[in-house]
């Protein structure tokens, strides 16, 4: 059954990133949590990573990539493998996960119901890496009593798949839908800066950190991710570990 357009306007809607790199150690806990967002009448959508599990399958075919601005240089030999291991076995596992804490979970990726359109980012810098140009969240509405799990690989008009960075991915789902709050679960509780976790800050902080170097590899993304999701205006975002502790990034610094 399809939502009415109110409904899709009114609703409360979370959009969630797994991050790979603590996908494996997540535990029933953390899925019976989604549960629970669920009961308490909030539509959640996860979007995920999967980059410890690529790289396993990279060295297993002895295909080796490396990493330019925390994007993976992804060469014409290691696309098919992004793409089966983000589709093939990372999806089924956290859609599994979903089921066994008696949540509906569908499988999704960028092909499916033109979810995610992209073009190369620069194909001479990163081969097939892409951009979203554009996010048809249609068939995301349609899913009225099921969480879409959606993999980070998009499609190009000629149908050739792209690797896409799983946070930018979360953030243009999140913008697409005018979600209300996107949560990036990651390995570290939030933004540290000289060891300790940042509880608040907002995009011109985080470019300084960048700056001086105390932001770095993967955590690059995520925060330019963040910061794009805040000018489309999505009010809340955050940085956190499985138990969901960690940094609420704000569009301005909060006035005293
Ligand atoms: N200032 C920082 N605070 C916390 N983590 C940081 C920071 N700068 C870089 N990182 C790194 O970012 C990692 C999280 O990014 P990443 O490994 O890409 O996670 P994910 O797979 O969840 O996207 C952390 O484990 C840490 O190594
Ligand atoms: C272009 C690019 O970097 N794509 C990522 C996609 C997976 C990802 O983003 O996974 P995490 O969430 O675990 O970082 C990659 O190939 O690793």
């Amino acid at each position: 059954m399809t939502m009415s357009r109110s409904t899709q306007a009114t609703e409360h809607k979370t959009v969630i990133k797994l991050g790979g790199s603590l996908l494996e150690r997540l535990t029933p806990d953390f899925f019976k949590g989604i549960q629970q967002m669920i009961e308490s009448g909030k539509r959640v959508i996860i979007v995920h990573g999967g980059g410890p599990a690529i790289n396993r399958k990279l060295k297993e075919a002895q295909v080796e990539t490396h990493v330019v601005n925390g994007l993976r240089v992804t060469p014409a030999e290691a696309i098919d493998i992004v793409q089966t291991t983000l589709i093939g076995s990372v999806n089924p596992w956290i859609v599994h996960q979903l089921e066994q804490a008696d949540i509906q979970a569908v499988g999704l990726n960028g092909f499916d119901g033109g979810l995610m359109k992209a073009s190369y980012l620069d194909q001479d810098t990163y081969g097939y890496v892409g951009q979203i140009d554009h996010v048809n969240p249609a068939l995301l509405y349609l899913l009225k009593d099921a969480v879409p799990v959606i993999s980070c690989i998009g499609r190009t008009d000629k149908g050739q798949a792209l690797n896409i960075n799983a946070d930018t991915a979360a953030e243009k789902i999140a913008a697409a839908i005018q979600a209300d709050e996107l949560l990036f679960v990651t390995d570290t509780p939030g933004i540290k800066v000289n060891g300790q976790t940042v509880t608040t800050t907002h995009p011109d902080e985080i470019n300084g950190w960048i700056a001086d170097g105390t932001i770095y590899g993967g955590m690059i993304p995520k925060v330019q991710a963040a910061a794009g999701c805040l000018d489309a205006d999505i009010p809340a975002v955050r940085i956190v570990n499985e138990m969901l502790e960690g940094t609420t990034i704000f569009k301005e610094v909060a006035v005293k």
